[in-house]
């Protein structure tokens, strides 16, 4: 656990009520709520995994910079959905894609990326089960993650599904759990339970369960009330300016390559297999 020095003991904060924005239509795919001391939870209510398509990714985006403008002291982004944290990019979405919606779908991706690793509030999760691929990433570029010990796995898969981690995926995960652990978990796909995730640094607490793993997040944000939040986030951005700056630079290329490895045909008919695996699965449960 860190220790975090006093700085300075009357921090200004804006007072947030305790308040749902869920009613807005448009933002049916969270039920966002902000306690009385400003800390906010982000849950995905996109039924049945929270596969993450244009919509929920967007909506993600948009409540965060509503949480900036704000002010509150920090979101905890969990789910709805019982033993699932989400699947993943939703593979509907990569499969025989309209381009357009493709091009959209892998801005909107980067822009939720870039927004939760470069936010200026305190970003952590509540992993309270399965957290592959897509939902890893979320995951890695938030500033702090408790997952739930048990059935719940975490990892990044995309060789599972065919998609050879980007550069800048890796570079994510090396900046939390280093060269050797990050190249081991990338080349074997492997998903993690969450104690062997606590010791390859891909969590940072393990949780008994969702309302633990809610709570530490509520501590892990409050280490930060004894620091001036503008000094919290000059230093956080200052020490991921590089990630940020190089994603930036290459963002045209990185679309390049996700729009070439998801049109790829071979892609194409490795994902037909595996959607098929999927609803086979159920087909077999059923029977
Ligand atoms: C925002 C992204 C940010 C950054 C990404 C950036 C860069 C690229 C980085 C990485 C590449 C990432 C790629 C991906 O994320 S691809 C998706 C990878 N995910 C998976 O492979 C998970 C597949 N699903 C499962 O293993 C299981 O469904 C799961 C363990 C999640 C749940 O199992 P359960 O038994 O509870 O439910 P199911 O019956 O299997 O599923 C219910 C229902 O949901 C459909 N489903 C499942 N996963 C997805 C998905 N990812 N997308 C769309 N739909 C999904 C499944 O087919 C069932 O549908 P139905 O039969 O119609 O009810």
């Amino acid at each position: 656990m860190f220790h975090l020095r006093k700085v300075s003991r009357d921090v200004a904060r804006v007072a947030v009520k305790t308040r749902r924005l869920s009613s807005a239509p448009e933002r049916s795919l969270v039920d966002l709520s902000v306690d009385k001391e400003g800390i906010a939870i982000v849950q995905m209510q996109r039924a049945p995994v929270n596969s993450l398509n244009i919509e929920l990714m967007r909506t993600i985006c948009d409540s965060v910079s509503d949480l900036e403008k704000d002010k509150c002291k920090g979101m905890i982004l969990t789910s709805a959905s019982p033993n699932i944290f989400s699947a993943g990019m939703d593979l509907m979405e990569l499969h025989n894609p309209d381009m357009k919606r493709l091009e959209e779908f892998s801005k909107s991706m980067f822009d939720l990326v870039l927004k939760l690793f470069g936010s200026k509030i305190v970003t952590t999760a509540a992993i309270d089960g399965y957290s592959g691929a897509g939902a890893c990433v979320v995951a890695l570029a938030l500033d702090y993650r408790s997952m739930t010990a048990g059935k719940a796995r975490i990892g990044l898969n995309d060789t599972a599904v065919g998609i050879p981690p980007a550069k800048w995926v890796a570079d994510l995960m090396t900046r939390t759990m280093g060269q050797r652990n990050t190249e081991l978990a990338l080349t074997s796909s492997f998903m993690f339970p969450a104690e062997r995730a606590l010791q390859v640094g891909l969590v940072d607490e393990v949780a008994k369960d969702k309302e633990d793993a809610v709570e530490r997040c509520k501590k892990f944000i409050k280490l930060y009330d004894n620091i001036l939040p503008a000094v919290r986030t000059h230093t956080k951005l200052s020490l991921r300016q590089d990630f940020i700056v190089e994603f930036e630079k290459n963002r045209e290329q990185y679309l390049k390559d996700f729009m070439n490895t998801i049109t790829n045909p071979a892609f194409q008919n490795g994902l037909d297999i595996y959607i098929s695996s999927l609803k086979q699965k159920k087909v077999k449960a059923a029977a």
